[in-house]
């Protein structure tokens, strides 16, 4: 069962992404401890770089066993391996090729050397997920196994940026990633963002996660934060469509915060 979003208001930038970094180090362990292992779902932009730079750089990241955390994202740039706006890449170099952790547990998107168009690599990225939630699902010993594995795998945190136009991973308004309704992944072309051509997951994919954390700051973000907040219609505000089954969090600056509906300021903040 969803439950109502609830808002944590840092002083600044800096601030925000420390404090989520030792909320996902804590996150992480707690898993582990539960699981033996924990997924995360990364994302790009300033917050989710930011935000794994400060976990590398957090004197208790070895609290984390990383050869036991599976990584997956929200959504990548469908440009060349290589490429330095590729979200992976960004994320290695913040983050991953500091740590020691299990190379066959990185699950890249294919970029556009490995596939001619985005939609192919997005049946590749659910057809992995599948994949993992099968092993998941073999592997698994517990009297409440499902019967049957589902198309994702256990996701037990989802970070995601938003744009100032509201998007989320790369489902953008009114176009036709963030209205799908059964597919886990698509291949999106003209995205308002450059790169244009991109792979997402979808809203259904994303709202399977434990907990989805919408990670945010800055002032142009004011306007998206809070109208996704206030309930808008997630077609025309991508932001407003997340939902964590057992959590989720808004993790915002003060500059992002400045159009929070006031009854959630005082509802959530204080609690958060
Ligand atoms: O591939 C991407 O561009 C991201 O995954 C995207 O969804 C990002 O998270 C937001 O655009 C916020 O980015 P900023 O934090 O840089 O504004």
């Amino acid at each position: 069962m969803s439950v109502d979003p609830r808002v944590s208001i840092h002083p600044d930038s800096s601030v925000l992404m420390a404090a989520i970094a030792a909320r996902l180090i804590t996150k992480l362990v707690d898993v582990q401890d539960k699981h033996g292992e924990a997924t995360v779902v990364l994302t790009g932009g300033t917050v989710g770089i930011g935000t794994l730079k400060a976990v590398a750089d957090s004197p208790a990241a070895p609290a984390v066993d990383w050869s036991k955390v599976n990584f997956w994202w929200g959504d990548e740039r469908f440009v060349p391996a290589e490429d330095a706006d590729r979200n992976t890449r960004q994320a290695s170099e913040a983050l991953l090729s500091h740590l020691p952790v299990d190379p066959e547990r990185i699950h890249a998107p294919a970029s556009s050397d490995d596939f001619a168009t985005p939609e192919e690599a997005a049946e590749d990225y659910a057809r992995r997920l599948r994949e993992a939630a099968q092993a998941e699902h073999a592997a698994d010993m517990s009297d409440d196994r499902p019967d049957q594995p589902g198309v994702l795998p256990r996701l037990d945190v989802v970070l995601l940026g938003v744009g100032p136009d509201a998007h989320v991973a790369s489902l953008f308004p009114e176009q036709g990633g963030i209205r799908e309704k059964e597919r886990t992944v698509v291949g999106v072309r003209n995205s308002p963002k450059p790169p244009p051509q991109r792979i997402s997951l979808t809203l259904p994919a994303i709202n399977t996660a434990a907990e989805v954390w919408m990670v945010v700051a800055g002032e142009d973000k004011a306007g998206a934060v809070g109208l996704a907040l206030a309930g808008a219609n997630p077609v025309q505000v991508p932001a407003a469509g997340p939902r964590g089954t057992s959590r989720t969090l808004w993790l915002i600056d003060e500059n992002a915060a400045s159009r929070v509906p006031q009854q959630l300021v005082r509802k959530y903040a204080a609690g958060a």
